[in-house]
């Protein structure tokens, strides 16, 4: 039995267009991005990649890129299940700063300590600030769970046990499942698929609005590792983008 997966990174946001670390505030999408979640189900029609079952965050940004991305292949009445667990990375005290300062501000090596490494959390965010997301009536049930800051590491901790128990349920009833969430939640995922390690997966940048398909065997190890782009050459030069953003 192979089981099939489709990771599909929300389109690109007015924040990511501006520069701004944005993590758990709720942007939307630019135009650009709304075009690219659109291109993004036309993919996914023209390969007969069909999702049956579609998961996402409670971000705005991520929601609506599998709204477009399922009307354009005509898959926008399947089921659907949201979890805060796919949300993105919660950026800390760097939620609404804006990269290329904050490069200028901390120097290369912090920046990229906060952007990519494993286990170095950005400092926490206060619950006053104004892009703390404390009180928001979306995170009421977290009680302690709710983060101020997140690691790699720490999205992967809250992510996989909605992995192993909503998505992988879902997988095994060989269901076509398509997760539309973040940068660094899915860098999560991928990390947990292909077991990067911990170094590795710094270099490791998913690009906006583009699918990455898993085929996974009965273990639910990738058949093919790192996944296919449906457009790799396209994907390959938007994930050097994301790499670069700050410069
Ligand atoms: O700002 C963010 O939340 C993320 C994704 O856009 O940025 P980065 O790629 O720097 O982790």
């Amino acid at each position: 039995m192979t089981y099939e997966l489709i990771l599909l990174r929300h389109g690109e946001s007015e924040w990511n267009a501006k520069n701004l670390f944005t993590g758990w505030v709720d942007v939307d999408l630019n135009d650009k991005g709304r075009g690219e979640a659109v291109n993004g189900g036309r993919l996914l029609a023209d390969a007969g990649l069909l999702p049956d079952v579609v998961h996402t965050s409670l971000l705005r940004r991520a929601i609506t890129t599998a709204n477009l991305a399922l009307d354009a292949c005509d898959r926008h009445w399947i089921p659907v299940r949201r979890s805060w667990r796919l949300n993105e990375r919660h950026y800390g005290g760097l939620q609404g700063k804006d990269k290329k300062q904050t490069l200028a501000e901390y120097g290369e090596e912090q920046f990229m300590l906060w952007r990519r490494s494993y286990d170095v959390p950005p400092p926490p965010i206060d619950d006053d600030n104004e892009w703390s997301q404390v009180g928001d009536p979306r995170y009421a049930g977290l009680g302690d769970e709710m983060p101020r800051t997140e690691c790699l590491e720490d999205v992967i901790a809250r992510m996989l046990p909605y992995w192993d128990s909503d998505i992988v349920a879902d997988l095994k009833a060989g269901q076509r499942v398509l997760v539309a969430a973040h940068g660094n939640s899915l860098r999560a995922v991928v990390k947990h698929l292909d077991s990067i390690s911990d170094d590795d997966i710094a270099g490791l940048n998913i690009p906006t609005g583009m699918p990455l398909v898993y085929r996974l065997d009965d273990d639910l190890r990738p058949t093919v590792p790192g996944g296919e782009y449906l457009d790799p050459e396209a994907a390959a030069a938007a994930a050097a983008a994301v790499a670069n953003q700050g410069r």
